[in-house]
């Protein structure tokens, strides 16, 4: 059974259609990358899986149950993590106490067992060096990672990213990729927003064009990118 299972999903505001109509089932362990003009509905698709947003039309299912009118945080317990959900970084607070802020905000462990399980994180996420800096001094690479480790502090088994490696260097990105990799290696869904597609395709199994708030494609992302159709879509927007 899939993990997450959106069928036939869509979502207007006032008269303007922003999802229409999709539906795509995500395996436990799977990663799928998300590409598609701006404006094509890609971060209103992770609203709709995280539930910050309703569908007006369609159901979203996780482990088969029907959570279309479930509220975040009942999402996040249900194993979907996403950094935003989480009070934005405190810059005073060490990146150990904002992590912890957000583990037990997301009620993924005890009191007693936090701090193994931030420390933990960190270091998975290569922030274990600077883990008693204050957030607000960290380079924007380590800005990601926190992005990345406040994502996991809800013990999630598919994480959603959202443009994560916006802004970094190559040799910055491709740092990012090899602890993203690490992540989904120890077996955690991706669900990846990325204009910079050599870090999203060197990751994801499966590449799902957006394009107005309809599917246009999804499959193997050299498939994908070899389609006339979604290389016209792309054509100057690749990073
Ligand atoms: N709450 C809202 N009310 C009205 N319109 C909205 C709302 N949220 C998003 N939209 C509109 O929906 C469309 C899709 O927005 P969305 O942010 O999902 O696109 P996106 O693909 O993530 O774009 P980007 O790559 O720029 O982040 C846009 O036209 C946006 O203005």
């Amino acid at each position: 059974m899939p993990i997450l299972s959106l069928q036939d999903v869509s979502k207007s505001f006032g008269a303007l259609k922003v999802t229409d109509g999709v539906s795509f089932d995500l395996e436990a362990g799977q990663a799928l990358g998300i590409i598609g003009p701006n404006g094509a509905g890609k971060s209103t698709l992770f609203n709709l899986i995280t539930g910050n947003i309703a569908p007006s039309a369609g159901r979203v299912f996780l482990d088969g149950r029907d959570v279309t009118r479930a509220p975040p945080m009942e999402r996040v317990r249900a194993g979907v993590g996403r950094s935003f959900q989480i009070p934005q970084p405190f810059g005073n607070l060490s990146v150990y106490e904002n992590l912890l802020v957000a583990a037990r905000f997301g009620g993924a462990v005890s009191g007693a067992e936090a701090p193994g399980f931030c420390m933990d994180i960190l270091t998975r996420t290569g922030l274990a060096a600077v883990a008693e800096k204050p957030s607000g001094a960290l380079s924007l690479l380590q800005r990601k990672r926190l992005e990345l480790a406040r994502a996991m502090a809800t013990r999630p088994r598919v994480i959603l990213l959202d443009e994560i490696a916006g802004g970094l260097t190559d040799a910055e990105c491709s740092q990012l990729v090899i602890t993203i990799k690490a992540i989904h290696a120890e077996g955690t869904a991706i669900i990846w927003i990325e204009h910079v597609l050599h870090a999203l395709t060197s990751v994801v199994e499966r590449l799902m064009v957006l394009n107005f708030g309809r599917m246009l494609m999804i499959g193997a992302p050299d498939e994908v990118m070899a389609s006339a159709e979604v290389r016209e879509i792309y054509l100057g927007i690749e990073a």
